[in-house]
């Protein structure tokens, strides 16, 4: 999902717009050996930017392209939430493959929105139409059907991919189409195309979007996937509603980011590495259950049991949120995605983005403020003003920034596995409860 931050990705793929030049060394400038490596701040802008990084001579320019934000939800309805997930977590006894309950108990929020007509987080509405994962191959027929002939009036979001349209199906299956842009001159797009169907057909997790199928005709390129209707996370901690998003909603989103994220690095044989957590790629439904969108740039991870790690040709992420080992080194194990995890945990608790441009120099690159007035027990200085400084929420507040602290390693091997992250997350959430009572 889109989000003022600064994207890395492979091709000069979205270079078109107003492309300036950086060099790779000043990506990730900054390191410290404590405090999380975070790249400079001082070429960034508040929009979305994408930087390209070749790899194979580390001395490539990197080509950063200013995107517009154009963000507009049109009228929505409540996604089918799926009756079961595939989750399986071992044999631990203290996670228990939480992410499969139901959403019961759960507050639901924005209700209130569907009032305003088209609002950007639409209306609550009881379809019934539950429709498995998998892969359908659709016409253009069904695609031309489904979205009105591609009508203006269902374009809900527009991203680095293409434009993202509203449907329906015949069966009544309400759907995000998402239509590729045709640029002949990409030839990274087909690629980048069929590795988003490979790895989408291959997964069905509750906190992770469904993938319904795709179309392939010509230079046409189409995924149908699972329409999520509630925005982004990053749009729930701008309170683009008005609304607060409270401590208790973000540690379950943090819960369920890491269930999604854990499933995909778990993947029987295949471990999925994402590439690209952020907090505009996490989608939320009307009862705040988190989706994890956007697989474009995952890639199957390297077969950990031969000590193989993937050495990627193109560096794809971020920025803000990239490990920077992987900017270094160009090796891509599930460690880079606990990185972007513990970014996004800092991000859960101040509310703000992982790089605030206008802020004061010290401030800019949210995770180092953070962790460090953590490091130094001022912690309660960074959450979120909006918050209540409850001493349920201190606690809980200091135990994400313990493992945030953790995430934000330097070096992988010092990172937890993310199944540990959503473990001492549920065990937060237990104590978090028993406080607040
Ligand atoms: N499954 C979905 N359900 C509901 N809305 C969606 C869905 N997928 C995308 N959107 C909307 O469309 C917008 C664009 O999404 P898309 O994933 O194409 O691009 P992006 O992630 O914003 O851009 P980028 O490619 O730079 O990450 C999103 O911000 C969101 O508002």
């Amino acid at each position: 999902m889109k989000s003022p931050n600064t994207q890395f990705s492979g091709g000069g793929r979205r270079s078109s717009s107003g492309a300036v030049s950086m060099s790779s060394s000043s990506v990730g400038s900054r390191t410290s050996d404590r405090l999380p490596h975070s790249p400079s701040t001082s070429t960034y802008s508040s929009t979305t930017t994408t930087i390209s990084q070749k790899s194979n001579s580390g001395r490539n320019p990197v080509i950063i392209a200013v995107k517009s934000v154009v963000e507009a939800f049109a009228s929505c309805f409540t996604p089918p939430e799926p009756k079961s997930s595939s989750t399986n977590f071992g044999d631990s006894d203290s996670f228990k493959a939480p992410s499969v309950a139901s959403d019961g108990g759960r507050k639901k929020r924005h209700s209130s929105s569907s009032s305003r007509g088209r609002s950007i987080y639409g209306s609550e509405n009881n379809s019934t139409h539950t429709k498995e994962a998998g892969s359908i191959k659709f016409n253009m027929e069904d695609i031309y059907k489904a979205t009105k002939n591609f009508s203006p009036s269902l374009k809900i979001g527009q991203g680095g991919f293409g434009i993202v349209y509203k449907g329906c199906l015949t069966d009544g299956t309400v759907v995000a189409i998402k239509r590729a842009k045709k640029n002949i001159h990409d030839k990274h797009s087909g690629a980048e195309f069929r590795s988003e169907v490979r790895t989408l057909e291959k997964i069905e997790h509750l906190n992770l979007v469904k993938f319904y199928g795709f179309l392939e005709h010509g230079e046409e390129k189409i995924l149908v996937v699972e329409y999520v209707s509630n925005g982004t996370l990053r749009e729930h901690l701008d309170s683009v509603d008005g609304n607060v998003l409270d401590f208790a909603s973000r540690l379950d989103i943090g819960i369920d980011v890491g269930h999604a994220i854990t499933y995909l690095h778990m993947y029987t044989d295949h471990p999925i590495i994402h590439r690209d957590i952020k907090s505009s790629n996490i989608l939320l439904t009307e009862n705040l259950r988190a989706k994890v969108a956007d697989f474009g740039f995952a890639r199957l991870a390297a077969d950990t049991e031969s000590g193989a790690t993937h050495v990627s040709t193109q560096v794809k992420g971020t920025a803000g949120y990239l490990d920077p080992e992987y900017l270094s080194t160009y090796q891509l194990t599930e460690k880079s995605d606990v990185y972007s995890f513990g970014v996004l945990l800092v991000e859960l608790v101040t509310g703000r983005r992982p790089i605030e441009p206008k802020k004061e120099i010290k401030e800019r690159i949210t995770a180092r403020w953070a962790m460090k007035k953590f490091t130094s027990g001022d912690a309660i200085l960074t959450l979120d003003p909006r918050l209540e400084r409850s001493a349920a929420n201190s606690l809980a507040m200091e135990k994400i920034y313990e493992l945030a602290l953790q995430c934000l390693a330097p070096h992988r091997q010092n990172r937890p596995t993310m199944r540990k992250c959503a473990e001492i997350l549920w065990s937060i959430r237990k104590n978090y409860r028993e406080l607040a009572g």
